[in-house]
């Protein structure tokens, strides 16, 4: 594992030379690496090489294409004795992982300009377990201007080259989320990365529900290399709704029945805040603020899959996940009771659902996903072909659960996901549809998301890969009944069914189509491995 040491006071070294760096062909000197990955260093071309303190150790420091490579200098021995030479441990940090480089100085009183120069400062990201990312310091000290002057130009053109990490985000933030401390994890946690990164922010705190929707629709995004949410599920997919939308509009693409939708233009930053943070844990593997904020300072890029939802033919939005039945009636009585904590209501809205348990009778008819058809080819196709092809399979019946999920959907009470079959950008969504059957089976079922066996081995649960569902409620019967606290929903334009998108209630009177668009939006995250400068 390539580690960085955290910077720590140390004597600093008088003066520094700089070495001509030696011809390429015998650039690489013979050590015992700290650990077995060496960088493949075979004709790797020496950069800089010069003497630095790191730790308390006077280094002799090699900078190649790849590698900071470091090692203890050892005294001569006067009986020319070799052997330590094998005890002298080298070191290294991959160049890919500096996220930014600063001049380390002391600063006194009497100098408030520039200070006393201390050396060179190394910003690191660092892998920890449990794909958790860290951020970590190196400190070079050397105490002169020219050598360190020389080793800072040359880190700053290496950062230069990592074309791909954003240099000016748009951020918005809903100071809603959860307990409301979206404003506090931003300025603690994710403003100081950003500020040391140097990426230029232009922050918009969002007043309203809906406002990052309308917000995006207008603002000027020329210049942003990415735009990055700091909130719960709702809000993460009210933002990349509003970027895909605005890729359409901007591509006159008719917004009332979206069949091809144009990949959104921007990468999209989800920073966890909420009371559910469903999309930040699929993405980074842990709903963890520092490394979301790493992923977007590194310029790390997961393409991922995107549902359009519409209904009689008419677009509604886009969105990542669906539930409907249990999942939509919960999330409908959550709502009612927006004054509880939101832990509280979402507690609260499950048992009351359970309690009041029942089925919907519904029509479901699904595309099984076609795995022979290229992925790229079904991005430009899109989904015209499915409407004329007779591969379409149906069920009908009292169903009390059915969720469409096109992201393995990982949280708290279902580490391996809600959907762990599906995955961000297989171009597949998951149905799983649970029949009616007694509380008690059904309580099994659901409580066999936190454990790590399968939840789907029963026998009233089915499990597909689709490409595209339509989900058509029945008979009057069950309809929400307006009298009942937790039932059917009387609204403006009649009654309707509740069903929860990315945690956002959605109600709609009739059938809803749900299609998958393979990758069509680009999200900060993923394994860090993959990422290497262009
Ligand atoms: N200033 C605001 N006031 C009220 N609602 C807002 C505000 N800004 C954004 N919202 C809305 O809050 C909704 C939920 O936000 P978010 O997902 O960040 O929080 P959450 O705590 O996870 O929410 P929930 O408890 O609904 O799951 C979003 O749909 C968003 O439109």
């Amino acid at each position: 594992m390539p580690r960085g040491r955290r910077g720590s006071r140390v004597s600093a070294l008088e003066g520094g030379r700089e070495e001509e760096a030696p011809p390429a062909a015998d650039a690489v000197p013979s050590v015992l690496w700290a650990s077995g990955q060496q960088p493949e260093a075979a004709a790797e071309q020496i950069l800089l090489r010069g003497i630095f303190e790191i730790g308390r150790d006077s280094c002799d420091v090699v900078l190649s294409e790849r590698a900071l490579k470091w090692q203890p200098i050892q005294p001569e021995r006067p009986t020319g004795d070799s052997k330590c030479d094998f005890l002298r441990k080298e070191e290294f940090i991959e160049l890919k992982d500096i996220f930014s480089v600063k001049l380390k100085r002391r600063y006194s009183v009497r100098q408030q300009n520039c200070g006393t120069l201390l050396g060179i400062t190394l910003f690191i990201c660092l892998r920890k377990e449990q794909n958790k990312l860290k951020d970590s310091t190196l400190d070079l000290i050397n105490f002169s201007e020219d050598h360190c002057d020389t080793w800072f130009r040359q880190f700053q053109k290496i950062l230069a080259d990592f074309s791909n990490r954003p240099k000016s985000l748009k951020i918005l933030l809903n100071p809603q989320s959860h307990k409301k401390e979206a404003t506090q994890v931003y300025s603690e946690k994710v403003e100081p990365l950003l500020k040391i990164a140097g990426i230029k922010t232009d922050v918009t705190i969002t007043e309203y529900e809906g406002h990052a929707l309308s917000l995006l629709k207008e603002c000027e995004l020329q210049g942003f290399d990415g735009v990055v949410c700091i909130g719960g599920d709702g809000f993460a997919s009210e933002v990349a709704h509003a970027l895909l939308l605005r890729a359409q509009k901007n591509a006159g693409v008719e917004t009332d029945l979206i069949l091809t939708p144009i990949q959104a233009q921007l990468p999209l930053g989800v920073i966890p805040a909420g009371s559910t943070n469903v999309l930040a844990h699929s993405l980074h593997g842990i709903p963890h603020v520092v490394t979301a904020t790493l992923h977007i300072i590194m310029g790390h890029i997961q393409p991922v899959d995107v549902c359009t939802f519409s209904t009689t033919g008419k677009f509604i939005r886009f969105g990542f996940s669906a539930m409907f039945g249990f999942g939509g009636r919960a999330l409908a009585l959550a709502e009612k009771y927006r004054w509880m904590s939101p832990n509280q209501r979402m507690d609260f809205a499950i048992i009351k659902t359970l309690a009041k348990l029942k089925p919907e009778d519904c029509e479901i008819a699904f595309l099984p996903f076609n795995s022979s058809q290229d992925l790229e080819e079904r991005s430009t196709e899109g989904s015209r072909k499915s409407d004329c092809n007779d591969q379409w399979q149906m069920t009908q019946g009292q169903f009390l659960n059915v969720s469409i999920m096109a992201i393995p959907c990982l949280c708290s009470v279902a580490p391996r996901g809600l959907a762990p079959n599906t995955r961000l950008n297989n171009g597949s969504m998951a149905l799983i549809i649970t029949r009616n059957t007694s509380r008690s089976e059904f309580i099994k079922h659901l409580k066999r998301y936190t454990s790590v066996k399968n939840q789907f081995n029963f026998p009233f649960v089915e499990t597909y890969t689709v490409a595209e569902v339509k989900v058509h409620p029945r008979s009057n019967s069950s309809r929400h009944n307006p009298e009942e606290e937790d039932g059917p929903y009387e609204t403006t334009s009649g009654k309707s069914f509740p069903w929860n998108i990315d945690g956002d209630l959605m109600e709609v009177a009739s059938e809803v189509h749900v299609r998958v668009h393979p990758r069509l939006i680009n999200l900060y995250g993923g394994r860090i491995e993959e990422m290497i400068p262009k």
